[in-house]
């Protein structure tokens, strides 16, 4: 019974997640949804910045914390294990819908491209990151990473094996393919707003620090010296640049 209840939660939880994931792509575009990124009646400057900050803050500290293995071993002594990364995916839909609802509008005008080819290059490389980010997701372990695997293999009473490590396709060229769909979705705007640029600014800048600072950290203790090597063959957010090897000459 108690297997079949966490079951259906976890995809309850992935079912939020979805249109969550949905909501962020209109928040972000101004498309569709009700409240977008800069949608409503703008407040003073001082007060959106503020907000803003502490609500982006507040992502980034629940997103972070939750993921560290400690936090993981400390937690798992009060929930059942196989439900951690389902309330970790609950948590995370739940601050973003937050971030959505609260979001102060800042609509002062940084740039605006002109109606044509520049806007729907634009448009073409927001969805393209928005994709990236998806396929990504499958690439790494769609099914792992949102919980449901979990959930799964509990109410069947088999073990979960974690997704083993990947670096196949996106993977083989960057080692964050979906933080580099998301940079993209977050900076390709036909119109930026100082609310939008805002927006993309941190949360650019928390993906670098949090790739660098933990998850990597993470990775290089689990991983060890295939990631150090990874690290060498793949870039960060960018794949490298190869230098070409000069042609040999004859009877070299
Ligand atoms: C939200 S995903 C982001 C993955 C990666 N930073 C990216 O941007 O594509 C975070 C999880 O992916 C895992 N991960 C990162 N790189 C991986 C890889 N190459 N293969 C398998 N899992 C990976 C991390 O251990 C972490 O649990």
């Amino acid at each position: 019974m108690g297997r079949a209840i966490g079951f259906v939660f976890g995809i309850a939880v992935y079912a939020f997640f979805f249109v969550v994931f949905l909501y962020s792509i209109g928040f972000v575009g101004n498309l569709l949804v009700p409240k977008t990124i800069d949608s409503g009646a703008a407040g003073p400057l001082a007060m959106a910045i503020i907000v803003n900050l502490a609500l982006l803050s507040l992502f980034a500290v629940q997103h972070s914390v939750m993921a560290r293995p400690a936090f993981k071993r400390a937690w798992t002594r009060l929930i059942p294990a196989y439900l951690e990364r389902t309330i970790y995916v609950l948590l995370s839909s739940v601050v973003l819908a937050v971030i959505y609802a609260f979001w102060q509008p800042m609509p002062t005008v940084i740039w605006s491209v002109p109606d044509g080819l520049a806007t729907y290059s634009l448009l073409a490389l927001f969805w393209a990151g928005w994709l990236i980010v998806l396929v990504s997701t499958f690439l790494i372990s769609h099914f792992d990473l949102f919980g449901l695997s979990q959930i799964f293999a509990n109410l069947r009473q088999r073990p979960f094996k974690g997704a083993p490590f990947r670096k196949h396709l996106f993977y083989r060229l960057v080692r964050h393919p979906m933080m580099t769909g998301f940079m993209i979705a977050f900076w390709a705007a036909p119109v930026m707003t100082v609310g939008h640029l805002l927006f993309a600014v941190v949360t650019t800048a928390y993906m670098v620090i949090a790739v660098y600072r933990f998850e990597e950290k993470d990775l290089i203790a689990e991983i060890g010296d295939e990631y150090l090597e990874y690290r060498k063959e793949a870039g960060a957010f960018l794949p490298k640049l190869r230098r070409r090897e000069p042609a040999s000459q004859p009877g070299e």
